[in-house]
């Protein structure tokens, strides 16, 4: 483990490039195993879920290569193998290959996935999925075991009860090459369900409706790819630095947005009273004051992403009166709130609610990223402090955020990344 050690008090100014979206690349790599021919991404974070993914597809046989944001996966020799659970359990992201190996090989056995512990996540609607195509579903000692070798799998009329990105995407990756036409009702709106299509598609993949809530599969039977497919900016990676240049910017560009994406955002910061200045591809925001408290309420794209709620929360603390958020999505998320109080922040829960008052001065202390973007906001309170702020368990953070320590200390923070004792 890795601890961040934050010098705070610094105004921060210039411009940050926005890498390309984590829980796009995390579906892309497991979906490059469908491929018959090598597969080429640019625009990939360099993010340690990535690498994680890395050695899951090793010990596949399946090689890739990652430099300079463009990585390439050869799925060509793949075979069927037991997966590192070591490496499954570093990321949520790793039940994908539950989907993209039982529509290679009509078979997959997963460890249960880790990811952020944000409170329960059934994979309940996943595996109503590959039942429907077909498949057989059991699991025991923490491992699903998926097959459909006797029949194939076969196209389906699904509902999902929730609405769930990766229940949605689990599906589409089952049933791109399943025999017939799948349809998927209630299913999530994101954009990098509509990256995913993308990919697919160009490789001849049938995925039609990707970012409506009925997305309509006609299985086919190869997918070659011909072209690099370059992934959408990261919307997270771009709110967070928003709200890090509301808290503690004198100007800060932010390069490499698609701005539909983040409007539930903007509009909030809109809303707080930030003059923000919104490009085609980039948003500058300038130095910030006066600004007026707001009520946050999660839902599934396009409302505003449960992975905001918290780093939002720095930009709260600086508004005057009392901020609400309501975390439908995952109302357990609250891990920042201790935290942020060893900073002196005014902010407390009830049943759920997070209620954030004004506060003038945070202090430094140490912490804990009990999970990414509740790192995201303790590092964004850290730069708000005065004094030092240590984060503990910071590779929570480096789990999704691009060239971290580069990127921030082009903006002139003084920030770094060390072992951990
Ligand atoms: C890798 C990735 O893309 N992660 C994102 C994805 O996670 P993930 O795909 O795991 O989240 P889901 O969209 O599936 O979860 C949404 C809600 O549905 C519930 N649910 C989900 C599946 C299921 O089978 N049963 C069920 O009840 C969950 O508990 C949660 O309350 O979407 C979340 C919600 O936007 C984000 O916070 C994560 O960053
Ligand atoms: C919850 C998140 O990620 P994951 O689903 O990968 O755990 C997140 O990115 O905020």
């Amino acid at each position: 483990m890795k601890k961040m050690i934050i010098k705070g008090g610094q105004r921060l100014s210039g411009e940050v490039t926005i890498g390309g979206a984590k829980n796009s690349t995390v579906a892309l790599i497991p979906a490059a195993i469908l491929a018959d021919t090598p597969v080429r991404f640019d625009s990939v974070p360099d993010i340690l879920d990535v690498h994680n993914l890395m050695v899951i597809l090793e010990s596949m046989n399946v090689h890739s290569t990652f430099k300079d944001g463009v990585m390439e996966i050869d799925p060509t020799q793949i075979v069927e193998s037991p997966l590192p659970s070591k490496a499954i359990k570093s990321l949520r992201a790793s039940y994908y290959f539950m989907g993209s190996l039982l529509g290679k090989f009509n078979r997959a056995t997963v460890t249960f996935p880790g990811g952020d512990n944000i409170g329960p996540r059934p994979i309940d609607q996943h595996i109503k999925g590959f039942k429907a195509l077909g498949a057989t579903v059991s699991e025991s000692d923490d491992t699903v075991y998926i097959s459909a070798k006797d029949r194939g799998l076969h196209g389906a009329h699904i509902f999902l009860d929730v609405v769930s990105v990766g229940a949605t995407i689990n599906v589409i990756l089952a049933a791109v090459k399943a025999q017939g036409v799948t349809t998927i009702e209630n299913a999530a709106r994101e954009p990098e369900i509509i990256d995913l299509a993308t990919f697919l598609n160009n490789m001849g993949a049938k995925v039609r409706g990707a970012g409506t809530d009925v997305i309509r599969i006609e299985g086919v039977s190869e997918l070659k790819s011909t072209t690099t497919h370059t992934i959408i900016p990261d919307r997270i990676e771009a709110g967070t630095y928003l709200s890090l240049a509301t808290t503690v910017g004198d100007g800060i560009t932010i390069n490499n947005i698609i701005p539909e994406h983040l409007e539930s955002f903007t509009s909030k910061m809109v809303e707080l009273g930030v003059p923000l200045e919104v490009d085609e591809d980039k948003v500058f925001v300038p130095s910030t004051h006066d600004l007026q408290a707001i009520e946050v309420n999660t839902s599934p794209f396009p409302g505003f992403a449960t992975d905001l709620q918290q780093p939002i929360t720095p930009t709260l603390l600086k508004a005057n009166g009392q901020s609400i958020i309501n975390d439908h999505i995952y109302p357990e998320r609250i891990k920042h709130v201790l935290e942020l109080k060893k900073m002196g922040a005014d902010i407390a829960t009830e049943n759920g609610v997070i209620y954030v008052n004004h506060t003038d001065k945070l202090v430094g202390a140490e912490v804990e990223a009990g999970e990414i973007r509740a790192g995201a906001c303790l590092m964004i309170a850290g730069f708000m402090a005065e004094g030092t702020t240590v984060i503990t368990e910071a590779d929570n953070i480096l789990r999704g955020y691009d060239n971290l320590v580069k990127k921030l200390t082009k903006l002139g923070a003084d920030v770094s990344i060390v072992p951990q004792d």
